[in-house]
């Protein structure tokens, strides 16, 4: 037994048990029976929402009927953006192997095998990824673009709602989606660097 712990490891237990507290009192949602259980179908459907497959799927669609090469342009990149946050949520998920909460029902749409480990929440990597990518290259009136914003807030306090999460989950979630966003930014494809990808789909 650590007889002398230092003022990190206190730090770093205290932070954890604030973390399953609060993951708690906020799982409002986890279950049918739960207080706010009702709201449970929308918290569903906002989980669909985020999920990588109707992103990858739009995507993929949107490229095939993109008939711009700066639409084709952004498209690729999106798709990056997309493969990029699965890579290295599973990466980071397989390593730090965290449980989901106890009180969440293992219900979700699709999942690969590290979605059963919690950290850091997919959908909030996701959420903060495509809203800065989507802030950045779509040009959007005022409110749509609140409305993005709000999107990515509510689908990550979603995921603690659900029980999926725990709050710390989440908040790391959304600065890695944020930071992936950069990575994205500063690899930006275009037919100049990676003219395969470009002369590929020019093909049809
Ligand atoms: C099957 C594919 C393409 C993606 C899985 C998406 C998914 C289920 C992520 C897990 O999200 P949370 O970590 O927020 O629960």
């Amino acid at each position: 037994m650590d007889l002398n712990p230092s003022f990190l490891g206190i730090a770093l237990r205290s932070l954890l048990a604030i973390d399953l507290w609060l993951s708690k009192k906020l799982g409002v949602c986890a279950g049918e029976s739960s207080s706010w259980g009702s709201v449970r179908p929308l918290m569903k459907l906002l989980e669909i929402s985020g999920h990588g497959i109707p992103w990858l799927l739009g995507t993929l669609y949107c490229l095939c009927r993109s008939d711009s090469w700066a639409g084709r342009e952004v498209l690729m990149n999106l798709l990056f953006a997309l493969l990029l946050d699965l890579l290295l949520v599973a990466l980071i998920k397989g390593l730090v192997r965290r449980r989901r909460p106890a009180h969440n029902q293992m219900d979700m749409f699709v999942t690969l095998s590290v979605d059963k480990y919690s950290f850091p929440s997919g959908h909030a990597t996701r959420a903060a990824l495509m809203s800065r990518f989507i802030l950045n290259h779509l040009v959007l009136a005022i409110p749509l673009r609140v409305l993005v914003v709000l999107w990515a807030f509510v689908l990550g306090l979603s995921r603690v709602m659900l029980g999926r999460h725990n709050v710390t989950d989440v908040a790391f979630g959304f600065f890695l989606g944020y930071m992936q966003y950069s990575i994205v930014d500063y690899c930006w494809l275009s037919p100049h660097n990676a003219p395969v990808l470009f002369l590929l789909r020019s093909q049809r």
